[in-house]
C-alpha cells in the first residue's frame, strides 16, 4: 500500500504535469481538494506514533502572546533571541545549532511576549525532514510568525519557507475567505454567489464537495475574487490558522544599500543587523504592532489609575472582554464602566459591555 507522503507525491506531480486552461481547471481543483486531505492526514498525530506526527515542542505558552522565529539554518534566530530576552540560546556559525524549542520572554509595554527560538528548517520540512514538522506545529501555534531570512541569502528563500507553511495549512497575512460552508443532514447541495465569481463556478464546487462526499450543504461565496483554494480552505477550516507574519531580514551588514532600501520597502518587513545591533529595536517595536495588543489600565473608584501595571488586551476588544480577562464572573455583577482615553467621547464616558476600548484606555468598572 502506497503511504499519504507517496500519494501526495503522486498528486504534485500529477498537478505539475497538467497544464493550466479552461478545460483541466475541473480537475485540478479536484486534485486540489485530493491534496489538501492528504495533508491534514499527514499532520495527523498517528495513534501511538512515536515521532513524526503533528505534535510541537513541548514548550508552554505563556505571557500575553507567542512569536515564533521561523527561518533556514543559521539566519540568526538565536542571536537575535539572545538580543532581545534575557535567555541566552547558543549561536554558531554552523546549520541546526538550535535543536529544540527555546522560549525567551520580550517585555514590550508593559506585555510579556513568548519569543519561541527554534531549529532552521529545510526544504520539504512539512513532509517531515528534519525537525521540520515540529517546528512548523510550533509555528502555528503562535500569534505571530516571525520569518527570519539572511539578507545575504537568494531571494527565493522566502518564497520556500512560505511554501513550506502553506503546506501544512499556515496562511501568512490572509484574512479568512468571504465564504459561507454549513453542512447538513439532507437537502442536497446549494450554492449561491452574491455576486458573479471570476474564478469559480458551481462545477467546479461540487466536483471537491463530491470528493470530500459533503453532498448536502449551503454555500454562499461572498467574494468575487474567491478561488478554488480559497474554497478548499473553508472545507478544511478546522486545519487552517491564519497568522500574521513578519518579514525580518538579518545581516543587513552584508549588502548594499541600494539592496538595503529594496528590501525595506516591501510589505510586512524589518531589516536588521544582530552583529552592528542596527534596527533590532525597531523590530521589536513591529512585533508590539504586529501583535495587536492594546494596554489598558484599571481604576478603582476614588483613587489614582494605576499605571504601573497594564493590562494587555487583544486589538478590538469590548469592556465584555475586559471584564472576562479581569474575572470570569464579574459579568454577572457589572454594572456600566466608567472610561478615560481615545474611545471615550468625553471623560469619563459611561458605557456598557458593548463598548471598544483603544489602547491605553483607563477603566473602572462599576459592579452592582
Ligand atoms: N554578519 C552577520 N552575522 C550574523 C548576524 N547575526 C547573526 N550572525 C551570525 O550568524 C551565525 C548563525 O547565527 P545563529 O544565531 O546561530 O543562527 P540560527 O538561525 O539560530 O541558526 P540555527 O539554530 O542553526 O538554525 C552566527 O555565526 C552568528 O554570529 C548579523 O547580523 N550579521
Ligand atoms: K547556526
Ligand atoms: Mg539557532
Amino acid at each position: 500500500m502506497v503511504n499519504i507522503t507517496e500519494k501526495i507525491k503522486e498528486i504534485e506531480d500529477e498537478m505539475r504535469r497538467t497544464q493550466k486552461n479552461k478545460a483541466t481547471e475541473y480537475h485540478l481543483g479536484l486534485l486540489k481538494g485530493k491534496l489538501a486531505r492528504l495533508r491534514a492526514q499527514l499532520l495527523e498525530p498517528a495513534a501511538g506514533a512515536g515521532s513524526g506526527g503533528g505534535a510541537g515542542f513541548d514548550v508552554s505558552k505563556s505571557g500575553d502572546a507567542r512569536v515564533a522565529l521561523v527561518g533556514f539554518p543559521s539566519v540568526g534566530k538565536s542571536t537575535f533571541l539572545s538580543k532581545i530576552t534575557k535567555t541566552k540560546s547558543e549561536a554558531a556559525a554552523y546549520s541546526f545549532t538550535t535543536l529544540t524549542a527555546i522560549p525567551g520572554v520580550l517585555e514590550y509595554g508593559g506585555a510579556e511576549i513568548q519569543i519561541l527560538d527554534l531549529p532552521g528548517i529545510i526544504e520539504g520540512a512539512s513532509e517531515g525532514k528534519g525537525r521540520g514538522r515540529q517546528v512548523i506545529s510550533a509555528a502555528k501555534t503562535s500569534d505571530l510568525v516571525l520569518m527570519v531570512l539572511d539578507a545575504t541569502k537568494r531571494a527565493e528563500q522566502r518564497a520556500l519557507l512560505e511554501a513550506e507553511l502553506d503546506a501544512v495549512g499556515i496562511r501568512l497575512n490572509k484574512e479568512p475567505p468571504n465564504i459561507y460552508l454549513k453542512i447538513k443532514n439532507a437537502g442536497g447541495m446549494k450554492i449561491t454567489f452574491q455576486t458573479p465569481p471570476k474564478y469559480l463556478d458551481e462545477k467546479m464546487i461540487y466536483n471537491v464537495m463530491r470528493d470530500y462526499k459533503i453532498l448536502n450543504c449551503e454555500i454562499l461565496v461572498r467574494d468575487e475574487n474567491a478561488t478554488i483554494d480559497d474554497f478548499i480552505d473553508v472545507v478544511m477550516k478546522d486545519h487552517r490558522k491564519y497568522i500574521r507574519c513578519l518579514y525580518v531580514y538579518n545581516k543587513i551588514d552584508g549588502i548594499s544599500l541600494e539592496f538595503l532600501d529594496q528590501l525595506a520597502r516591501e510589505p510586512y518587513t524589518a531589516v536588521m543587523s544582530c552583529e552592528l545591533d542596527l534596527g533590532v529595536q525597531e523590530v521589536v517595536e513591529r512585533i508590539w504592532k504586529e501583535l495587536r495588543l492594546m494596554r489598558l489600565y484599571t481604576k478603582r473608584k476614588g483613587e489614582d489609575p494605576d499605571f504601573s501595571e497594564a493590562m494587555i488586551v487583544r486589538r478590538d476588544s469590548s469592556i465584555e472582554d475586559v471584564c472576562d480577562s479581569i474575572h470570569r464572573t464579574l459579568k454577572e455583577t457589572f454594572k456600566y464602566a466608567l472610561v478615560w482615553g481615545a474611545s471615550a467621547r468625553h471623560v469619563p464616558q459611561r458605557v456598557g459591555l458593548g463598548h471598544m476600548v483603544a489602547d491605553e484606555d483607563v477603566v473602572s468598572i462599576v459592579a452592582k
